[in-house]
């Protein structure tokens, strides 16, 4: 069986974060595993606290994984400040696996800071070399670009800047900005775009942790970076056309669909 771990925060209601990595890889039939860094105490509405785990504990649990079972591929998600980033980087550098894919998470839907902005140079420094792919959306493109995002060319011209800094390939997400949902992978060579239809929702807590991890654990299971991307942008459209409706705020996206879709089984769970 293939073996994805997660590095990211932990959202209680489990619309984002490791829990939605998780549910994501479950229903690609990998094993999921997951280092926690930080535990938000979040919903779909708001973020009312954020802890991290100590540094200690972090590489303890990489150590953990890394000495006894071993990985495919590795998503990161979440990783609120230099410190720990340097810690990850640190621990990925010992134990150099294959296929790692970083969603520069910075804020949450309602706006609220889950990255310290002042650490965006050690991400740029310390994590995009080691990465085969990072997942910013728009604004967090625009951060590490320093430059404003505004068409396509826009959204071309920053991956171009964001490849430079050392990672293998940049998937930029269009999610809710230009558009229908747009998002355009460059690897150095080509561009490649996924295109789907807009879904008029509010129900998109946790997309990018998703897709993120969908593309992780296609990667472990052998697809070529551009399969995988198809595979996964079909996921999480899926997951997001399949509205659960949970919570009162921006709600979490389906994975049961994606579970169950071959058995049926989900017609009889709605
Ligand atoms: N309303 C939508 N309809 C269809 N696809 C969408 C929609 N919103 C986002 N997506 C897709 O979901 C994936 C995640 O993109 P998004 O830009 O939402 O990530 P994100 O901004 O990191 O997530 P979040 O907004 O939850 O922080 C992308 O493939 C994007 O195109
Ligand atoms: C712990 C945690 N990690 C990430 C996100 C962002 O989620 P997304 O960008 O996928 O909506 C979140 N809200 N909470």
């Amino acid at each position: 069986m293939k073996k994805v771990l997660t590095i990211a925060g932990s959202d209680p209601t489990g619309g984002a974060g490791i829990q939605a990595d998780i549910k994501t890889m479950s229903a690609h039939g990998v094993y999921a595993m997951s280092v926690i860094v930080s535990v938000v105490a979040e919903n779909t509405m708001r973020v009312i606290s954020i802890e991290d785990i100590s540094l200690k504990v972090i590489r303890d649990q990489i150590d953990a994984v890394y000495e006894d079972i071993g990985t495919d591929a590795v998503k990161i998600g979440m990783l609120s400040n230099s410190e720990i980033m340097v810690a990850v980087a640190q621990k990925l550098r010992e134990y150099s696996p294959l296929n790692i894919v970083l969603d520069p998470v910075m804020y949450a839907k309602g706006g609220n800071a889950l990255m310290a902005e002042n650490s965006i140079e050690t991400l740029i420094k310390e994590l995009l070399p080691l990465c085969d792919l990072i997942t910013p959306n728009i604004p967090e493109a625009e951060k590490i670009t320093n430059m404003k995002i505004h068409s396509i060319e826009d959204m071309k011209r920053a991956s171009e800047k964001i490849l430079n800094y050392g990672c293998k390939s940049v998937l930029l997400k269009g999610g809710h900005y230009i558009g229908e949902a747009i998002d355009i992978l460059y690897d150095g060579k080509d561009f490649v775009t996924y295109e789907t239809k807009r879904i008029k929702t509010k129900n998109t807590h946790g997309t990018g942790c998703t897709l993120s991890s969908s593309i992780a654990s296609n990667l472990a299971l052998g697809f070529s970076l551009k399969e995988a991307i198809s595979l996964s942008k079909e996921y999480i459209t899926k997951a997001i056309e399949k509205d659960i409706n949970i919570g009162k705020g921006h709600g979490p996206v389906n994975h049961f669909y994606n579970f169950f879709k071959e058995e049926k089984i989900y017609e009889n769970i709605k």
